[in-house]
């Protein structure tokens, strides 16, 4: 009978890199002070033992880092073994545990370049296992429900926090300490309650099996870095990222993405020396920029982000520079993607 049941549960691989959901702190009431990444993930697994009766479920260790800490090419190791599992017959789902400080980044990056519609759900927590009401626990049951569920194929890659489910593409860390910590400007796709889970919307923009990306065929990534407006800002940072080899440059630009005077002189004259330019917006969910309002893209040759975050901006343009250096194509790619 055991193994009756065994058969009819999905297999689901829980890769961990780390994170406050594998973290520890002193006493119970250290919700925010904690070291984060020292629970190994068979300590995640065994933590939460209802997850046998949703899948089949093992784990690997892929880092045990916090996220904060996360370079470019623990992006591609994490990604390269994504790619590998999605491939095996044996695997139906993966959840990936992840410090939450870039874990936006990480799904966006997974979204881009994972060519599979099996469930790949990326999550977090906001409070250590060892703190009281401790949020772990149930974000990991209800990302292995999803991951479980063959309802969450082809969706692209998916997070679970305060049991919404968020397009790994649009979600952000909006809020820090609280538990609603995650949230996109264009709403959560469902909910998951229960170990069930419950559709809203589906995303409309490229993704995993749609994507023109494969990690297979990205080997490394390109630097691109990002500088941020103000009042008073000078061109001292964008020059200095620049001469240190950033190959696009993007500016987590005020209101509409909009550029200092004491800016645009700089940018123009490195977008003449071949570093793209991506004009992004710093403001809290709901960035929106448009190419020609407020700086003229189309005469400087350079790109907006439109509604991606400085952040998600970064990891776009990496992704799309292992393929073009040709900035109509860039354009192109952050409509779409
Ligand atoms: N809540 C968290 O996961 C934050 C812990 C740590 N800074 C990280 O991102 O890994």
């Amino acid at each position: 009978k055991e193994a009756e049941t065994q058969q009819k549960l999905a297999n689901v691989v829980i890769l961990a890199t780390g994170g406050t959901i594998a973290g520890a702190g002193a006493s119970a009431a250290n919700s925010a002070t904690y070291q984060a990444a020292k629970l190994g993930v068979d300590k995640l697994i065994a933590g939460v033992p209802e997850l046998a009766d949703l899948a089949n479920v093992r784990g690997e260790q892929v880092m045990q880092i916090a996220s904060e800490s996360i370079s470019n090419d623990d992006l591609l190791k994490l990604g390269k073994r994504v790619a590998e599992l999605a491939e095996s017959k044996d695997v139906d789902g993966i959840v990936i545990t992840h410090g939450t400080d870039t874990l936006e980044e990480t799904a966006y990056f997974l979204n881009l370049v994972e060519k599979t519609d099996k469930p790949i759900v990326v999550v977090g927590s906001m409070r250590p296992g060892t703190a009281m009401s401790a949020d772990g626990m149930l974000n990991l049951y209800n990302a292995v429900a999803v991951a479980s569920d063959k309802q969450s194929r082809g969706k692209g890659v998916l997070v679970t926090m305060n049991d919404e489910i968020q397009s790994g593409r649009d979600v952000s860390k909006s809020v820090n300490i609280k538990t609603e910590a995650f949230k996109s400007a264009w709403g959560p796709m469902g909910m998951v309650v229960e170990g069930k889970s419950y559709w809203f919307r589906l995303p409309a923009k490229r993704h995993t099996v749609n994507s023109e990306f494969d990690i297979k065929q990205i080997s490394s990534l390109p630097q691109v870095d990002i500088a941020y407006g103000y009042g008073n800002v000078t061109d001292t940072a964008y020059k200095a990222l620049a001469q240190n080899g950033a190959k696009a440059l993007i500016h987590a630009g005020t209101g509409n993405g909009s550029v200092s005077s004491r800016v645009v002189p700089a940018l123009q004259e490195l977008r003449k020396n071949g570093v793209q330019i991506i004009r992004s917006s710093h403001v809290n969910q709901g960035g929106f920029v448009l190419r020609n309002a407020e700086q003229p893209d189309d005469k400087n040759d350079w790109v907006v982000a439109h509604d991606l975050n400085p952040q998600k901006a970064r990891i776009l343009a990496m992704v799309a520079m292992t393929r073009t250096q040709d900035s109509k194509e860039l354009q192109r790619i952050f409509w779409e993607y």
